[in-house]
């Protein structure tokens, strides 16, 4: 009969010696034991976990303790290269078939599928190469070899148009389930509500009363989330700069801090960050104007040259000097995991909840105190909303999902505009309510309405356009109403 690999259940792995001698770490984070033990007794399995909580080592160890292939089903090869790299240090044999690989790797990666006896442990694709008849009929081989193990999702959400980043194609995945009913899923997700959660695990078909669950809390104590108000008639440049030179004042002033730094290839005049902007032009005068200021920073967008690129991402990774600050637009950090980064500042409001959310996210990652600050404006408020309209308008004749999706998203922007505009309750809390979650979270003193709720609510009055003004403008057209890059 063809299916799953033969041993696994009943067979005595050791995760531990695996998780220490080969993910070279110390001990599992709590869950992850759980989830790993779940994928390798073959259940089917649903993850929902803070950013950074380390989602993919619970398919990646399962994936090199356990015999057959694992294949991981990504969105983008930004996502999927960073974790092939950190695979391949390890010295884990892991392939990836994408539009870069060439013809002649591309057979070979497959000729090792249907080998019966693969080496390749993991191998990462993209949902369009899995609805792909060739692809299939190789993978119903590995199936009838008995050497296809588990398939893992990773950033499940975008099954979902009810999620902020739905990919028609990720909806096709529905297959594996008809057609190899036995073989395990693993579907990891950061970001999804109730609502989503359900539609991953329907459109999938996965047995609800079979399938362990996992959903964990969204919060991240170590996060400090906080909203300064501006408007389109003050420069918030000194705003920051004046942040930052305080943050490496502090950092200076305790020389154990500065040895502690410095053992870590860190210095205390900077502070490792990323700053988003919304369009290409302003990350290179941004991180310009910075320099100018004396703080090591340097753009990083789409547009650049692929040298370009490549330089400015591995000094920031490498803590080189004059490269401590990332200014860019949103396509950077997309599986990019530099555990030290200390603040992520948007420049002006993000597209939705969840972006907000997992752009936030890259900070901190290494549980140390960070601080995810975001500038809004009503006139970026406005922008935000028009650019959406002109999406909604163009998606008027789009079928279903893709239309549900749009409308999906025009919510989530108006989630994160009360989230700014509010000043009566706890950052961490609105977050963990905007996912579904109904425990507190705890925030002690770590957003700014714990820090200071009257200064907040203060500083609202005094920095925002008041409604009245902004109507007029609005009506008058005084503001422009670019796109987004
Ligand atoms: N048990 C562990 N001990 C120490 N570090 C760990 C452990 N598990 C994972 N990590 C590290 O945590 C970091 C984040 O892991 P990972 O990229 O899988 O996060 P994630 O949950 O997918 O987050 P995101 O949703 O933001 O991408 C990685 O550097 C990973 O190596």
């Amino acid at each position: 009969m063809p299916g799953v690999p033969g041993k696994k259940l009943g067979q005595k792995v050791d995760i531990d010696f695996t998780l220490r001698k080969v993910f070279q770490r110390d001990s599992f984070r709590p869950v992850q034991r759980e989830v790993v033990t779940a994928a390798l007794e073959g259940h089917d399995v649903f993850l929902q976990a803070a950013t950074g909580f380390g989602k993919s080592l619970c398919f990646q160890l399962p994936a090199v303790v356990d015999f057959g292939i694992t294949i991981v089903i990504s969105p983008l090869l930004a996502l999927m290269n960073n974790q092939i790299n950190s695979l391949r240090a390890a010295n884990i044999r892991v392939e990836t078939i994408n539009s870069t690989i060439p013809v002649s790797t591309k057979t070979a990666i497959l000729n090792d599928l249907k080998s019966g006896h693969p080496l390749t442990r993991l191998l990462y694709v993209t949902p369009e190469y899995c609805t792909l008849d060739y692809f299939r009929k190789h993978l119903r081989t590995v199936y009838e070899q008995r050497e296809l193990a588990r398939i893992a999702i990773d950033e499940a959400h975008c099954i979902s148009e009810w999620g902020h980043d739905f990919r028609p194609s990720f909806k096709e995945l529905k297959l594996f389930k008809k057609e190899f009913p036995d073989v395990p899923m693993i579907c990891c997700t950061a970001t999804a509500t109730e609502e989503v959660r359900d539609d991953i695990i329907t459109t999938l078909g996965l047995d609800e009363s079979k399938l362990k669950k996992f959903t964990m809390t969204t919060s991240r104590p170590n996060l400090h989330y906080e909203v300064r108000f501006k408007s389109d008639e003050e420069d918030h440049f000194d705003d920051f700069v004046l942040w930052l030179r305080t943050v490496h004042k502090r950092r200076a002033k305790s020389a154990a801090r500065s040895q502690e730094l410095s053992q870590r290839n860190e210095r205390a005049r900077n502070v490792p960050g990323i700053i988003y902007t919304w369009y290409r032009k302003d990350t290179e005068a941004l991180a310009q104007r910075l320099q100018d200021n004396g703080i090591g920073a340097k753009a990083y967008h789409a547009g650049m040259s692929t040298e370009a690129k490549d330089d400015h991402l591995d000094g920031w990774v490498k803590n080189k000097e004059g490269y401590d600050v990332i200014v860019a637009t949103t396509a950077f950090g997309m599986g990019i995991d530099k555990e030290n980064v200390r603040f992520v500042v948007h420049w002006q409001m993000p597209k939705s909840f969840e972006g907000y959310y997992q752009e936030a996210g890259r900070a901190g990652r290494d549980g140390k105190a960070s601080v995810c600050m975001l500038y809004y404006s009503r006139e970026d408020r406005d922008r935000a909303h028009a650019s959406y309209v002109r999406d909604a308008e163009k998606m008027q004749n789009a079928k279903g999902a893709s239309r549900q999706a749009c409308i999906n998203r025009g919510k989530s922007l108006q989630a994160l505009i009360t989230y700014c505009e509010g000043v009566t309750t706890c950052r961490h809390r609105s977050v963990a309510k905007y996912f579904g979650e109904e425990a507190v979270p705890p925030c002690e003193w770590a957003c700014d309405w714990h820090k200071d709720a009257k200064k907040l609510a203060k500083r609202k009055d005094l920095d925002l356009q008041s409604e009245e003004w902004i109507a007029t403008q609005r009506q008058m057209g005084t503001y422009n109403q670019d796109e987004y890059d």
